[in-house]
């Protein structure tokens, strides 16, 4: 499977195509936008959610209520656009007009200057408006159809909140149907509401102070199968491909696995999981420090896999940055901005986690049709049980 994104942030809207989705998956717009929904949500945000009402038009690939095995083309308006139709028109405008909107004080972090110099532009809008996070949501939609095939799968995936600004939620022995439905009650999407409060009171801070803080987030798949992704090639592991995918949600900056960076500080019998057997769920680990891969590969073990998130760049007391026409010293440009978007980036990695996944599945297997994907994954499943 595949997908491609388009669309500036504050442009007429946002396109998904993905291709490779098997025919005969019930699809509704209701479940694309139960991910958007919840991808909107989360504390920290700034004014942008509430102008926009995330829903997608499902424009191709779908008839009926399943899927084709065609392109689906998944839109979602930007009602923002309204205000923004003379500055991000597709039609020319007067040049003092355009000169005297242009973004030109890049602020440290964004993409504005590394964007400008590449591309020659002197109007860094040409920059931010693509590389927004606003872009998530197209990314979401496409992670959604990925849910609906690992879900006909007995596949589980979520994302949640685990550290805002060194705040730490705690590792609870909970199911992923428990930490589904607790980071869905939570403002900030942790499963651990004892650190709720500090948590909201340290976004509250950092919005006061005009400043920001990032954190990290943690997604759980289980349910996987074993043997997904390959050893015998660098580019066929699946774990790189999720850490690649997790490194492309903006602002985020590093991925582990299991006790992950920790490994470091623990000896060999401390970090590997040692393999046992019974009859009934076949070869397992007694314990998943190793977060579910070995080799490039899955264990069968459930995912466990981290992503730390940077504190957002655009500061409401800016840092010193330089004007690209003066070249004198100036603070950068305010854009609207979030003071903390780790729960909704925690929604955002959930999805790209859940593509990766369903797409090493759908590639993996014969899948033409769901009853045949289906069909191959229980077969595998089985022959792995009784190997
Ligand atoms: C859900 C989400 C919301 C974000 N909101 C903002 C924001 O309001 N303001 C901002 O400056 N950056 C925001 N960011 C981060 C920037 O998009 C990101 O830092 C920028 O694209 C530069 O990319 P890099 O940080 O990966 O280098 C957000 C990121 C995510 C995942
Ligand atoms: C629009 C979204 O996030 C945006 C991501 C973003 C950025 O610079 O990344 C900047 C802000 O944009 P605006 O200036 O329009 O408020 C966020 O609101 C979204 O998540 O849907």
């Amino acid at each position: 499977m595949r997908y491609l994104t388009a669309g500036e942030s504050h442009g007429k809207q946002l396109t998904t195509i993905v291709e490779g989705v098997p025919a005969h998956l019930n699809l509704l717009k209701e479940d694309v936008n139960e991910s958007l929904i919840r991808r909107q949500g989360g504390y920290g945000r700034g004014r942008r959610m509430k102008i926009e009402k995330d829903l997608v038009s499902i424009l191709s690939g779908v008839r009926h209520g399943y899927t084709l095995a065609s392109p689906i083309t998944l839109a979602v308006t930007n009602d923002d656009f309204k205000n923004w139709e003379d500055i991000m028109g597709e039609d020319p405008v007067d040049e003092d007009q355009h000169i005297r909107r242009q973004v030109t004080k890049p602020r440290p972090g964004h993409a504005d200057l590394n964007g400008a110099l590449k591309y020659n532009h002197r109007d860094m809008r040409n920059i931010l408006e693509r590389s927004s996070a606003r872009e998530t949501a197209a990314r979401v939609a496409a992670g959604s159809i990925a849910k609906k095939i690992l879900s006909e799968l007995g596949v589980k995936v979520v994302g949640y909140v685990k550290e805002i600004y060194g705040i730490e939620a705690s590792d609870l022995p909970i199911s992923v149907d428990e930490k589904i439905e607790k980071s869905n009650k939570s403002l900030v999407r942790t499963i651990d509401e004892t650190v709720e409060e500090s948590m909201k009171q340290a976004i509250d801070q950092a919005k006061q102070d005009g400043d920001s803080i990032g954190g990290v987030v943690e997604v759980t798949v289980e349910g996987v199968p074993a043997g997904l992704g390959s050893h015998v090639q660098y580019d066929r592991k699946l774990d790189s491909k999720i850490a690649g995918a997790v490194v492309s949600i903006n602002a985020f900056k590093g991925v582990e696995f299991g006790l992950g960076f920790k490994a470091a500080q623990t000896r060999g019998s401390e970090t590997h999981d040692e393999i046992d057997y019974d009859e009934t769920s076949g070869y397992y680990r007694k314990t998943n420090r190793l977060g579910g891969f070995e080799g490039g590969m899955t264990t069968g073990m459930p995912i466990v896999v981290k992503g730390v998130m940077k504190p957002i760049p655009t500061l409401y007391k800016p840092l010193e940055s330089v004007d690209i026409n003066s070249k004198e010293p100036f603070k950068a440009s305010i854009e609207r901005s979030d003071s903390c978007a780790v729960p909704a980036a925690a929604v955002v990695m959930e999805h790209v986690v859940a593509w990766e996944v369903a797409s090493a599945i759908v590639d993996q297997f014969p899948s033409d049709y769901m009853e045949q994907l289906k069909k191959s994954v229980e077969d595998e499943r089985e022959r792995i049980r009784t190997f």
